[in-house]
């Protein structure tokens, strides 16, 4: 096959990987969004201790998700989970204002981690049905997203429980993985794996 054609090829037909750790705080939505993209179901779910991980296959692309607890005295065995991470999804409970300020600390503490540097960045504003919840520009400015230098982020807005928002953010995952894989770029950090 002609090089030009084989290009072509793995255009269409390849198979990428890609590690995603998706974080946030406690009862933010993280596992009902694994499960539901995992399954096309939403489970009734209980406080996550340890980390669920699950495959989900999503165009050419196959998404490695590791889904870790939020509570509070299981956060810092988030650094566990970090490496070889080529995305983070944080996930953020809209309705959640009072703990915006913690949701930012821990978000800020994670994207500053060496494990991370390469590390592109998709917020979930999640719970978008809920009357009195904040905009996805609200979350961002929240988590100070706007003042991030020389990180690739996104944010979108979600509903985990009809779907609503979970592709879209997909989508972006896949196509600015595929860009900067093209151009030679990495994205993750190699560290011990567990
Ligand atoms: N209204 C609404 N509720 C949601 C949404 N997503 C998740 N929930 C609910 O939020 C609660 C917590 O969801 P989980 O997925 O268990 O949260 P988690 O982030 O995994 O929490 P930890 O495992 O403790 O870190 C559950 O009752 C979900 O049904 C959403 O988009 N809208
Ligand atoms: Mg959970």
């Amino acid at each position: 096959m002609g090089q030009a054609l084989r290009r072509l090829f793995d255009a269409f037909f390849s198979t990428r990987e890609m590690r995603v750790v998706m974080l946030g705080l406690d009862a933010a939505g993280k596992t009902t969004i694994l499960y539901r993209l995992h399954m096309g179901e939403v489970l009734s779910t209980v406080p996550t201790v340890g980390f669920n991980v699950e495959k989900v296959q999503y165009k050419n692309v196959v998404f490695t998700v590791w889904d870790v607890g939020g509570q509070e005295k299981l956060r810092p065995l988030w650094k566990m989970y970090l490496s070889n991470s080529d995305a983070l999804i944080y996930v953020v409970d809209s309705l959640d204002r009072e703990r915006i300020i913690d949701a930012r600390q821990e978000f800020q503490t994670i994207i500053k981690d060496p494990l991370m540097a390469n590390s592109i960045i998709l917020v979930f504003a999640n719970k978008q049905d809920l009357r009195g919840a904040m905009s996805p520009d609200e979350v961002s400015e929240g988590l100070g997203l706007h003042d991030l230098r020389n990180r690739i982020w996104h944010i979108q807005g979600t509903c985990a429980l009809r779907g609503e928002g979970l592709y879209d953010g997909l989508d972006w995952l896949a196509s600015t993985l595929k860009q900067l894989q093209e151009t030679g770029h990495a994205t993750s950090v190699a560290g011990p794996s567990i």
